[in-house]
C-alpha cells in the first residue's frame, strides 16, 4: 500500500508555530513549528523523552504551552487558537485524540462506549436541558443518530457481532481500534492518536494501517475526511501510511518531510543511533 499523497501548499488544518514546554528546568519542547496538511496522516516521530507526547498534550489542552501557538483550521475557514482553550473546549472545537494506554470503559458494553462519546451531541441537541429526559423530537432524532454513527463504525471496525459485549473482554488489537471508532463518533476535524499500534500483533497492525488510510481518506464510513496526527514507534506503520513526518529529539524538531526522506536524513539516523552528530 502506497498511501502517500501530494498536497496543496497552505491548506493546513493545524499549525504548530514555536511551541515550548518547560517542566522546571527541563525544556521538554524547544520551539517546534509544523503544520497539519488537511487530509493527511502525519507522524510525530523520535526517540524516548524526544518530547513527542508533550506536544501531543499541548495541541489536546492538556497541558498549555509555555510559549507559542497552535491553531486550529476548520473547514468553514475559522481558526480556533487551542493554546489558549481548555481540552474540553479543545475537543469541541474538533479535536479528539486516543492515549499510549487505553482507555475505554471496560465494563460498558462496545455499543455504550460508542454512544458515551456522542453525548456532548446529544446534549446540544435539547439545549443542554431537560429535553432528552422528556424525549423531546429533537433529541429523539439525535440519539437515532447517534446510534446509527456507532453502527456504522462498528462495522468499519469488523466489530458489530461484538456490540453488546463488555469492551474489556475484547481483545487488545479489538481495544485499540474500538478507541479510534470511538474518537471517531464526535467527527473530529483533527484525529491525534498516541501510539495507536504499540502492543499490536503484525496483523493487527496490518488492520490498524488500512483503518487510518480509510479514515484520511473518508471512506471507512460515510462520515467526512479526516486529518491524522499520529505518534508511532512502529516505523513500519510511520513508513507505510504517512504523508509527512516531523522528526523529534530532545525537545527540537530535526528533520521533516516524506517517509523516503526521513529515512535517508543523516540526522534522523543519528538520533536514533544515539550518536553525536559531529561524529555521525
Ligand atoms: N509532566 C512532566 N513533568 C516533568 N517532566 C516531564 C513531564 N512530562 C514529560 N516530561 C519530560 O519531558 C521530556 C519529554 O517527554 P515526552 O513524554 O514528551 O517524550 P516522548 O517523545 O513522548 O517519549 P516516549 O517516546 O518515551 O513516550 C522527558 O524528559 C520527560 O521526562
Amino acid at each position: 500500500m502506497n498511501a502517500s499523497r501530494q498536497h496543496q501548499p497552505g491548506a493546513e488544518i493545524l499549525r504548530v508555530d514555536g511551541i515550548s514546554m518547560r517542566f522546571g528546568g527541563l525544556l521538554a519542547v524547544d520551539a517546534v513549528d509544523f503544520q497539519v496538511q488537511r487530509g493527511s496522516i502525519t507522524a510525530l516521530i523520535g526517540p524516548n523523552g524526544a518530547g513527542k507526547t508533550t506536544v501531543f498534550n499541548c495541541i489536546t489542552g492538556f497541558y498549555r504551552p509555555t510559549g507559542g501557538q497552535i491553531s486550529l483550521r476548520r473547514s468553514d475557514g475559522s481558526i480556533a487558537s487551542l493554546h489558549r482553550l481548555k481540552d474540553h473546549r479543545i475537543a469541541r472545537a474538533g479535536v479528539a485524540r486516543t492515549f499510549q494506554n487505553i482507555r475505554l470503559f471496560a465494563g460498558m458494553t462496545v455499543l455504550e462506549n460508542l454512544l458515551i462519546a456522542q453525548h456532548v451531541k446529544l446534549q446540544k441537541a435539547t439545549g443542554f436541558g431537560i429535553g432528552a429526559m422528556l424525549g423531546f423530537p429533537g433529541y429523539r432524532a439525535a440519539e437515532a443518530e447517534a446510534i446509527d454513527r456507532a453502527v456504522e463504525w462498528l462495522r468499519a471496525i469488523n466489530l458489530l457481532d461484538r456490540a453488546d459485549d463488555a469492551a474489556g473482554g475484547l481483545p487488545y488489537g479489538a481495544q485499540r481500534r474500538l478507541e479510534i471508532a470511538r474518537a471517531m463518533c464526535t467527527m473530529p476535524a483533527l484525529l491525534c492518536l498516541d501510539e495507536p499500534a504499540a502492543g499490536l500483533n503484525p496483523r493487527e497492525s496490518d488492520d490498524l494501517a488500512k483503518l487510518l488510510v480509510s479514515i484520511r481518506d473518508g471512506t471507512a464510513t460515510r462520515s467526512a475526511a479526516t486529518s491524522i496526527l499520529l505518534i508511532e514507534h512502529d516505523m513500519g506503520i510511520v513508513m507505510r501510511i504517512s504523508d509527512h513526518v516531523v522528526v523529534l529529539d530532545h525537545g527540537r524538531k530535526i528533520a521533516e518531510g516524506t517517509p523516503e526522506q526521513i529515512r535517508s536524513d543523516r540526522h534522523v539516523i543519528a538520533a536514533y543511533l544515539g550518536e553525536d552528530e559531529d561524529a555521525a
